[in-house]
């Protein structure tokens, strides 16, 4: 059942709390310039002098020592410069200019940058992660300049088993993996897709505090579907069709193994790949191996938190849930994931009665309401399929305009990858919903593919509405002082905890009770004064404190369901001994945080 008390606990506990204590020493295999040259362990100028004189650093650098603070602040002076001196230009250039800066920086001081991102995740989210991410994949074979990750194309088939040794770190902890197929809203943009598991595992870094040393993007490269990408001579990936079938899935396969082979506790994030391959990895490898589906499962414990806070918006009582007619619109892997979890959910509130929950769901894809009549139905979307003419006559294809008008749903959700397409006649019909307070959600990524703006949203649903996208939009002012506020519902809300309390597991599996605690744990995190104002999910401000509470959650799964087997010195029976209090402390004390560390030399 879902646990209000958590609420009361959580608030109590939301002081910033992370690691700073003074680090103990990190040896160095190299001299001289390879250090400046490595980001790892670059220090720029902060290199103290004693440290230059160990690594043969003296006299490659400026004279002056310059402390971490000073670098800091010095970045973030020539960040709020490049701002100023780019006001005014297109938002496309100003995007990209600011990526740039953080991606130079990147490429360069490791340490510095994740520091500048910890602390300024609100302003430098958008930025690495959606929606300006999205615009980085699709011009990413322009702004290539150095590799980041690995790339495992159809061409190096046999060859995974011993290419995996390539990469430099001993141990890998969170691996994100895409083909490119789905990226974002924005379709199939091949190789170029890689941006999304370097942004998604800043994200980790910045909210769950994995060490960056133990993270790996991958793109398996199988080909591209995108004419334009095909054609285009700058293209840096394959320049042939996606495989299919078996040959996809052996590509896969080997991957999974060679992965698990070098490091078989590696857990493997599956994100942006289409859906036909989305639901059908998640079969193949859940049982196999550590890995999730972040589009699928991520997503669901996202909007199903969203969509309890709507119900205490109401001033309702949770188990009303299983009451609420909610219109999904995109009946792709996230849609579906999202339904899947939110049906388990009222299923339960409304004493196991599947059907009766199902009931309450619509789900539209681009040719309208999917029902039993649906030619070629797909089997992942049946489930949710209609009776044709059993909801006041709605029939199959019934655009969405119709649905809204005969549903009047307490909660409009988009998944749909379309910009806009909450117009303005489907938001006004919103207006005659039977909630007090409708929902909006319009999760699609990038920006401009957002089924709406906050802002139309409440010109046209009402200012009574609760509203959510998934990439950031500023509060939409009401006038007479009063502000529309706007929720981020996105599922980096919940895969840092799910990856971070995986992890400090130690189990072998990602488990729906594991996911099902990690919903849960963010459903119960807003208080009773915040989701009247219709805030739904915390600042992106307290990412990590988010993060410490919901990895404490999945990890507590995880022992409740005996699949704990402890990680480096804590053992499963230290994790069973926990209280939760504790465990939230064990994951906040595991979190890396950047801080310069002595070097030591080693041969
Ligand atoms: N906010 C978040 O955390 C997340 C957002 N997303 C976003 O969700 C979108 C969809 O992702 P997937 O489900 O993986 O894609 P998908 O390609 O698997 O599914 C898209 C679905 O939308 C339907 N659709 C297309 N045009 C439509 C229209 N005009 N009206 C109604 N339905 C329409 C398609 O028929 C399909 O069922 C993407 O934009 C993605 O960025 C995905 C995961 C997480
Ligand atoms: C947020 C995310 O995972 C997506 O848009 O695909
Ligand atoms: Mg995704």
């Amino acid at each position: 059942m879902w646990n209000l008390a958590r609420v009361a606990a959580s608030v109590l506990s939301r002081s910033r709390r992370f690691s700073t204590a003074i680090p103990g020493p990190c040896m160095v295999h190299k001299r001289g310039t390879d250090i400046l040259h490595d980001p790892w362990f670059n220090k720029d100028t902060g290199f103290p002098l004693t440290e230059r004189d160990r690594l043969g650093l003296r006299g490659l650098l400026p004279p002056r020592v310059i402390s971490f603070e000073q670098q800091y602040a010095r970045f973030m002076e020539s960040f709020r410069s490049l701002k100023k001196n780019t006001e005014g230009q297109p938002n496309k250039v100003v995007s990209l200019a600011k990526w740039r800066i953080l991606n130079r920086l990147h490429d360069r001081n490791e340490t510095l940058y994740y520091r500048v991102l910890i602390d300024n995740i609100k302003d430098f989210a958008p930025i690495i992660y959606t929606p300006t991410v999205g615009l980085v994949c699709q011009n990413y074979s322009g702004l290539f300049r150095r590799p980041r990750g690995m790339y495992f194309s159809a061409k190096d088939k046999g060859e995974m088993m011993s290419m995996i040794y390539n990469w430099p770190a001993q141990q890998v902890d969170m691996i994100v993996l895409t083909d490119g197929s789905r990226i974002l809203g924005l379709g199939d943009l091949g190789v170029q897709g890689i941006g999304i598991p370097i942004g998604k595992l800043d994200v980790y870094v910045a909210a769950a505090g994995i060490n960056p040393q133990r993270i790996l993007p991958v793109m398996l490269d199988v080909g591209t579907n995108n004419q334009k990408l095909l054609e285009d001579r700058l293209y840096l990936g394959l320049r042939q069709p996606r495989l299919e079938g078996e040959e996809y899935l052996s590509i896969v396969d080997e991957f999974m193994e060679a992965v698990h082979a070098r490091w078989p506790k590696a857990i493997v994030q599956f994100e942006d790949f289409q859906m036909k391959w989305a639901f059908e990895t998640l079969e193949r490898y859940r049982k196999r191996f550590c890995m999730f589906n972040d589009d699928i499962q991520g997503t669901a414990g996202v909007a199903l938190a969203g969509l309890l806070g709507t119900v205490r918006a109401q001033g309702l009582s949770l188990t009303d849930f299983a009451d609420q007619k909610i219109v999904v619109v995109g009946a792709g892997s996230a849609g579906l994931g999202v339904l899947k979890m939110a049906v388990q959910a009222a299923a339960r509130m409304a004493g196991n009665n599947d059907a009766f929950a199902r009931n309450k769901f619509f789900l539209l894809d681009k040719d309208g309401l999917i029902t039993k009549e649906r030619k070629n139905l797909d089997p992942a979307a049946a489930p949710f399929a209609k009776d044709p003419g059993d909801f006041m006559g709605l029939r199959e294809g019934a655009s969405l305009l119709e649905v809204v008008r005969k549903v009047k749903p307490h909660v409009l959700l988009g998944l749909s990858g379309v910009g806009g397409v909450f117009n303005e006649e489907v938001l006004k019909a919103m207006r005659e919903s039977d909630s007090v307070k409708p929902a909006i959600f319009a999760m699609s990524n990038p920006t401009m593919n957002a089924e709406c703006t906050a802002a139309d949203a409440f010109k046209h649903a009402g200012e009574n509405i609760v509203f959510a996208s998934g990439s950031p939009f500023e509060n939409v002012d009401l006038g007479n002082g009063k502000i529309g506020h706007v929720n981020q519902a996105n599922n980096m809300y919940l895969f840092p905890g799910i990856g971070l309390g995986t992890l400090l597991s130690g189990a072998r599996f990602i488990t729906d009770g594991m996911l099902q605690q990690a919903a849960e744990c963010l459903a119960s995190y807003m208080t009773d004064e915040e989701i009247p104002k219709g805030i739904l999910y915390p600042s992106i401000d307290s990412i990590r404190d988010i993060t410490a509470e919901v990895g404490a959650a999945v990890l507590r799964a995880a022992v409740e369901e005996d699949l704990a087997e402890g990680h480096g010195e804590v053992g499963p029976r230290d994790l069973k001994h926990m209280s939760k209090e504790e465990t939230v402390e064990y994951v906040t004390r595991s979190m890396w945080f950047p801080i310069y560390s002595p070097l030591v030399h080693e041969k």
